[in-house]
């Protein structure tokens, strides 16, 4: 199948999901969620919302017209700062926004091209602008900008000295040009020395722009036709375009052992995590393991995961290793925080040990023998970092590339020998458009959070991922597939990567939320939000929390509405450079900045001690992604709290879904909720899931099946989005 067919294959069956249907006689609200009905809904309800904005407002203001600090609304003046706006004085950028309550109006209407490119979600976008040529012709005259911004090496204050690597280098010459900013100005917002009195500071410099490695504006950058295969994404990264460097160089990691085994305590409901069940279906089905000594690894793996501190298996630990040792196939499904990433890493690993890999630097070519892809660049470091730290003292090694980084810098990375290569998607096409590494060897691909990986945003990408030249068929290589939300229609797409022979785990529900957060539910106007975070923020204190918000642009404004409260704020999205995207999480990690506000890309996978709360401040648009946020709490048998602002102007299409996961993880669910999901009703389906655990299962048993996962299918994330996950 071509990759035309395959996309539109991706894109159209989407269309219908399997959703809730609540009939007032089996409907109940208790902690029992096995009372709803089945039903094959017609699309699911997509919020076009912001793409009407979007059209509405760059007719507006396409002109760029000035603005001054005051709403989102007019923040489109920013295009035209170049120097450190100081939000965080005078002129408030947020209240003089929400006190006229305009926040929402302006929110709708800022930056005239924003709305289609600001929201890190789900939702369709309008992709209507082009342009690409007078983008390309901006971005030119940046380039000489890309050495001043590659020279702010003190991130974190690790970077002295390190800074751009050795631009004299052979590498050099095989830098990506990204485009950092062009036509559509400086909306990025840059959040620095964020701390409690400090002031916020949103930057827009003039030439840096987007700080755009990612986004919708360089999507429309024409290619040079060279590497047809290649995506846009890979265009961006790879100096297809025109445009400044990126030069940002990440920060080693420490390489002490205690940094490398630092890790934190499992909490008290570690051990009710083996009270869940799990069902294994396909053939052949290899017997779980108890105990890490079952597993039969060698010495110095054991010896690593001891000094992680495992002692004990996870559930979905004790099911995939041994299906991974076996040489099968997996798509496993288990809730966030469960310990994912050592199920496919230990089994991997060993597996290395047992053939004697061994990483050399003396080769010109890297073959690496595994691959793991994952959706963010944050994510991809942490698996990176757990890829390391289970390798410790033995002869594998792991590299992480991924975007918004010095491409030159991912190259000598991989240069210096490569077994595990942890990479975003573009960056890795990237890589393999420029010959930089072969693929003959591979013997792992390891897709974690599958189901995103393989949704219209990244699926293209890793079709053709696995149709590279050299890349051996899925018959000579394991493939594994990781998450905690699984829809039916993704389930149906991994078979196209998966042998026929694959085995499907399933711990727990198949999208359900993690039952050691405390799910709450509050019902909340869009007006009404600010204060009510600040209230909630207020009593918890310095309790590490994070609040998810819909836009970018939204992410930048609470932000710096939260540190005029003195509330110490930092923010992540995918505006940000990624130097200060890291930053950002390395000041939430250590607690200088006990609130991160943040879009969806710190959704999914970021593992991050302590984090006592996860405040929905928008709702996402997807029951999934909101599974996946909740998830950022209550990990590893630890518990968290979830407070989520329901706004029934815009989010009744949740209702249905969102009493279903608070059912099945045995949460409260306010009667309004239940009314606005009646309310939603959809007649016309028949069927119960009642009794059926594994509401949602391995897709080729052929039942359709209730699936929380599912509402999430017909509405999967538009290409264009993930470029700012990248
Ligand atoms: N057996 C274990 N014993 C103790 N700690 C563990 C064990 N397995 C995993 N952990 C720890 O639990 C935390 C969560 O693991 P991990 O990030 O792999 O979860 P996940 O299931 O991938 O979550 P998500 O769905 O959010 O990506 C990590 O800090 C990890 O080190």
């Amino acid at each position: 199948m071509g990759d035309e067919d395959w996309e539109a294959e991706i894109i159209k069956p989407h269309m219908s999901s399997y959703v809730p249907v609540f009939e007032k006689d089996r409907y109940s609200s208790g902690a029992h969620g096995d009372t709803f009905n089945r039903t094959l809904a017609s699309l699911s309800e997509m919020d076009d919302r912001y793409s009407r904005r979007d059209h509405f407002m760059r007719s507006r203001f396409a002109s760029g017209r000035s603005l001054g600090n005051r709403d989102p609304g007019e923040s489109n003046k920013r295009e035209h700062t170049s120097t450190m706006g100081d939000f965080g004085v005078g002129r408030s950028f947020g209240n003089r926004g929400f006190s006229n309550n305009k926040f929402e109006e302006g929110d709708s209407c800022s930056f005239w091209r924003e709305s289609s490119n600001d929201r890190e979600d789900n939702q369709t976008r309008n992709r209507g602008f082009s342009k690409r040529d007078g983008y390309q012709d901006g971005n030119d005259s940046e380039a000489s900008g890309s050495f001043r911004r590659g020279g702010r090496g003190s991130y974190r204050g690790c970077r002295g000295g390190f800074g751009l690597g050795s631009p004299n280098s052979k590498y050099e010459q095989d830098e990506g040009t990204q485009r950092s900013g062009g036509i559509f100005g400086s909306r990025r917002s840059a959040l620095s020395g964020v701390g409690k009195g400090d002031t916020y500071q949103s930057r827009s410099g003039s030439g840096s722009g987007r700080g755009g490695y990612k986004g919708l504006n360089e999507e429309v950058i024409t290619a040079s036709g060279k590497n047809s295969w290649k995506s846009e994404a890979e265009r961006r990264e790879s100096g297809d375009t025109q445009g400044p460097k990126v030069t940002y160089i990440p920060p080693p990691p420490p390489e002490d052992e205690d940094s490398i085994f630092a890790h934190y305590q499992t909490g008290i409901n570690f051990d009710k995590y083996d009270t869940i069940l799990v069902e294994v279906s396909g053939h052949d089905v290899p017997p779980a393991i108890l105990t890490f000594e079952e597993a039969n690894l060698c010495q110095t793996l054991n010896s690593n995961i001891a000094k992680a501190g495992y002692t004990k298996l996870t559930p979905v630990q004790k099911y995939s290793i041994p299906i991974i040792l076996g040489g099968r196939d997996l798509m496993a499904c288990a809730q966030t925080g469960s310990g994912k990433t050592a199920a496919f890493l230990l089994p991997i690993l060993a597996h290395m040990m047992r053939d004697g890999v061994t990483a050399s630097r003396f080769k010109e070519l890297q073959e690496p023998e595994c691959i793991i892809v994952a959706p963010t660049r944050e994510l991809i470091s942490q698996i990176y970092l757990e890829a390391r730290k289970f390798s410790f003292g033995t002869c594998v090694r792991a590299v992480v590339i991924y975007g918004g980084t010095q491409l030159g810098h991912s190259i000598r990375q991989i240069v210096q020998g490569c077994n595990i290569l942890c990479a975003t998607p573009g960056r890795l096409m990237d890589i393999i458009g420029k010959e930089k590494i072969g693929l003959r060897q591979v013997k792992y691909i390891v897709l974690d959070e599958a189901d995103r990986m393989l949704d219209m945003g990244f699926g293209p990408e890793m079709k053709k991922l696995i149709s590279c030249p050299g890349m051996p068929s899925k018959e000579q290589r394991q493939t594994l597939m990781f998450s905690a939300t699984f829809p039916e229609e993704i389930q149906r797409l991994a078979g196209e990567f998966l042998k026929s022979n694959y085995l499907f785990v399933a711990v727990g529900q198949v999208g359900g939320a993690c039952r050691d957060v405390q799910q709450t539910i509050l019902q909340v106007g869009q007006y009404s939000k600010r204060e009510k975070l600040v209230e909630i923020l207020r009593n918890i204190g310095d309790e590490r929390t994070m609040v998810f918000v819909e836009t970018k642009k939204k992410a930048d404004f609470i932000a710096t509405f939260l540190c005029q409260e003195k509330i110490s704020t930092t923010s992540i999205h995918g505006d940000r450079e990624q130097r200060e995207r890291e930053q950002a999480l390395g000041d939430f990690r250590c607690g200088k900045c006990p609130v991160l506000v943040a879009t969806s890309v710190a959704a999914r996978g970021l593992d991050i001690e302590n984090v006592q709360h996860v405040i929905n401040f928008d709702l996402p648009s997807t029951i999934d992604e909101y599974v996946h946020r909740i998830g950022r709490t209550g990990r590893c048998g630890n518990t968290g709290r979830a407070i989520s602002f329901f706004d029934t102007e815009s989010d009744n299409h949740l209702a249905q879904p969102l009493v279903k996961v608070l059912s099945d993880a045995q949460q409260e669910v306010p009667a309004w909720l239940e009314e606005i999901a009646f309310s939603m009703y959809v007649p016309g389906f028949s069927g119960s899931t009642r009794g059926n655990v594994f509401v949602s299962i391995d897709t080729r048993k052929g039942k359709s099946s209730l699936n929380t996962a599912g509402f999430s299918s017909s509405q999967a994330p538009n290409p264009v989005d993930d470029e700012s996950w990248d």
